[in-house]
């Protein structure tokens, strides 16, 4: 066997999740619990004992005093905490499973079955939970009452509100793209649900069990409190329902009543917490990641001001990815007023995480940890952008900086206008325009990028991918920029709209004046279009220059091999695709 190194482990225990405070003490609670509900009556004596000490107070051979009877309150809590937790714990799986039957099957199989299994759930909802589960605890007699009977009446009272969560979510989901593809690729129905569509609600159902334990002990405990709870079960809340019985309130025995009520308190608080983490634990991409408070470390101020021209000068930049992933590596260029600067390299190189440092749209782990981007403005000031207090930078992003997003054609909500859309930019960033300005300014912008204003009626999947992309585009101009920012702006276009779009780009840089930072694979296009190309590898910039430089004369290999690979440019098919040569990608 191979000896699999002393990093093995940080693949694993980057899978994992990090604890959290919560998830800590919510664990640490529930698991005293458990140990204590498991194994406190194998230690615990008879909680039925009878002594003829009667109501004591904890001390002496009683750690927590004795019921007016003289039984060990200990004892009795130990058994009680027992059976409460084997009530909830059965509710929860119960519950789980009748929601995830009628919520995701039922959604999923779609026709009558969905009808049907929703128009039940719909009934289970309406029926008010409580007075159903008083009425049906009732009506069982008393010595049938057993902790599975009331766990089942729990059960069917309260799964519908969750199924109804699981048929939205469900729904949503069967239309994605990977479960039409698992469709398309001849997948069963039963593999679909648990492979493709299950995974992605475990936090849903994860949380639906939590709080269906939760409400179960609860609501046990109300039970058995109304003397409706199982008749021949120990739990939390015949405990309560004997010292409640028993007068313990009035004779201020509080060792009676209020160690159980706690245990439930603090049943409920562990469940809770854990509950919060739940998101954190199964989505990979919602955990939060320790925030080392580091300040990206100051360059100094640079000689002299750079030219008039510069809109945006970022200097020394270096963004990781965690410990591990050095997307990029002290990083220097400028963006000057009105030119287009490409961006290429092979993908990982870290051309996004570059564009969203520079307009501080990166997210936790990426983390700035050396350097600094300066906006320009026209009047003569400077913007320390990585300094900008948040409220800030929310205020200049769009209006002075804007982005238009890889895959941006997917980027407009579905269920709005596009003028609603549009106009929401305005809304938020120029409170003071009046609806009429607003809506001349919306179908101007439109008619900039070429699409009929007409369409600011319409719903997204009325538009072609292409009209999309423009609107996007559009949005992007809306506030008249000084930098536009755009990864593949048109990347999922076929060639003739892309051309067509890039064109109508140009246009505009020409008239409005903008910069534009081009994210793009395409060499060729780049070329077309960019004044000067800053050429990306392994999240360092290994060569900047004009774009006719860069293809009369490229200078670093990397560069030189990029351009063999696109015939039309060299006229040497391929080289560098045909013989795969490793070019390292961010470490
Ligand atoms: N959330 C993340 N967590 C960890 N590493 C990441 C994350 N996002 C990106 N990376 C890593 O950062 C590096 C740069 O990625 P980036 O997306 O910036 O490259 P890119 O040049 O834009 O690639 P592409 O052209 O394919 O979009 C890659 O090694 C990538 O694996």
């Amino acid at each position: 066997m191979t000896d699999p190194g002393p990093d093995s482990s940080a693949p694993r225990r980057a899978v994992l999740p990090r604890s959290s405070p919560k998830l800590v003490t919510g664990l640490a609670l529930i698991t005293a619990i458990i140990l204590f509900g498991v194994t406190g009556p194998l230690f615990a004596g008879d909680p039925d004992a009878i002594n003829d000490i009667g109501l004591t107070p904890p001390g002496g051979g009683h750690v927590l005093g004795t019921t007016q009877m003289g039984q060990d309150v200990l004892a009795q809590i130990a058994y009680a905490t027992r059976g409460s937790l084997y009530i909830g714990v059965l509710v929860g799986v119960m519950a789980t499973v009748l929601s995830a039957l009628f919520g995701i099957v039922g959604s999923y199989a779609g026709g009558v079955v969905d009808e049907a299994f929703s128009l039940f759930s719909n009934v289970m909802l309406v029926i008010p939970g409580l007075p159903l589960v008083i009425v049906i605890s009732a009506f069982v007699p008393p010595e049938q009452r057993g902790a599975w009977t009331i766990a089942v009446v729990l059960a069917i009272t309260g799964w519908a509100g969750s199924a109804r969560v699981l048929r939205a979510q469900t729904l949503t989901l069967r239309n994605r793209e990977y479960v039409l593809a698992a469709r398309v690729a001849g997948e069963p129905a039963w593999r679909i649900i648990t492979v493709e569509i299950l995974p992605n609600l475990l936090p849903l159902l994860a949380s639906q069990f939590v709080f269906s334990v939760i409400a179960a002990i609860l609501s046990e405990a109300g039970l058995s409190f109304l003397g409706l709870g199982a008749s021949n079960s120990s739990t939390l809340g015949t405990m309560l329902y004997y010292a409640q019985n028993g007068f313990a309130l009035q004779r201020g025995a509080w060792w009676w009543f209020a160690p159980p009520g706690l245990i439930i308190a603090l049943f409920g608080c562990g469940l809770a917490l854990i509950n919060f983490s739940i998101d954190e634990i199964t989505n990979p991409k919602l955990r939060a990641v320790p925030r080392r408070i580091r300040r990206p470390r100051r360059e100094p101020a640079p000689v002299g001001r750079p030219s008039q021209d510069v809109v945006v000068s970022v200097r020394n930049l270096s963004v990781t990815y965690g410990n591990t992933v050095r997307a990029v590596k002290d990083v220097s260029l400028e963006v000057r007023r009105g030119e287009i600067l490409g961006l290429a390299g092979e993908s990982g190189s870290g051309k996004t995480t570059l564009a969203y440092a520079i307009n501080r749209l990166h997210r936790p782990p990426a983390e700035v940890t050396a350097g600094s981007v300066t906006f320009h403005h026209r009047d003569g000031g400077d913007t320390d952008m990585l300094a900008l207090p948040s409220g800030e930078l929310r205020a200049f992003r769009w209006s002075q900086m804007s982005v238009v997003f890889q895959g941006a054609m997917n980027s407009l909500n579905p269920v709005m206008t596009i003028r609603a859309q549009l106009e929401d930019v305005l809304t938020t960033h120029r409170p003071q325009l009046s609806r009429s300005d607003r809506r001349a300014r919306c179908a101007r912008a439109l008619e900039l990028v070429g699409v009929d204003p007409a369409r600011l009626r319409s719903y997204p999947h009325e538009l072609s991918g292409g009209m999309r992309q423009r609107v996007m585009i559009a949005m992007a101009m809306l506030l008249d920029p000084q930098v536009m920012i755009m990864d593949e702006p048109t990347s999922a276009l076929d060639v003739v709209v892309q051309r067509g779009i890039l064109r109508e780009i140009l246009r505009l840089r020409d008239e409005l004046g903008f910069g534009i930072v081009l994210i793009t694979h395409d060499l060729p296009l780049l070329l077309e279009v960019s004044d000067r190309i800053a050429v990306m590898l392994g999240g360092e910039i290994v060569e900047c220059a004009a774009a006719e430089e860069i293809l009369a004369r490229p200078r670093h290999p990397y560069t030189r091999r990029l351009l063999e690979s696109f015939p039309s440019l060299t006229g040497e098919r391929g080289a560098f695709v045909r013989t795969g040569e490793a070019t390292g990608g961010a470490r």
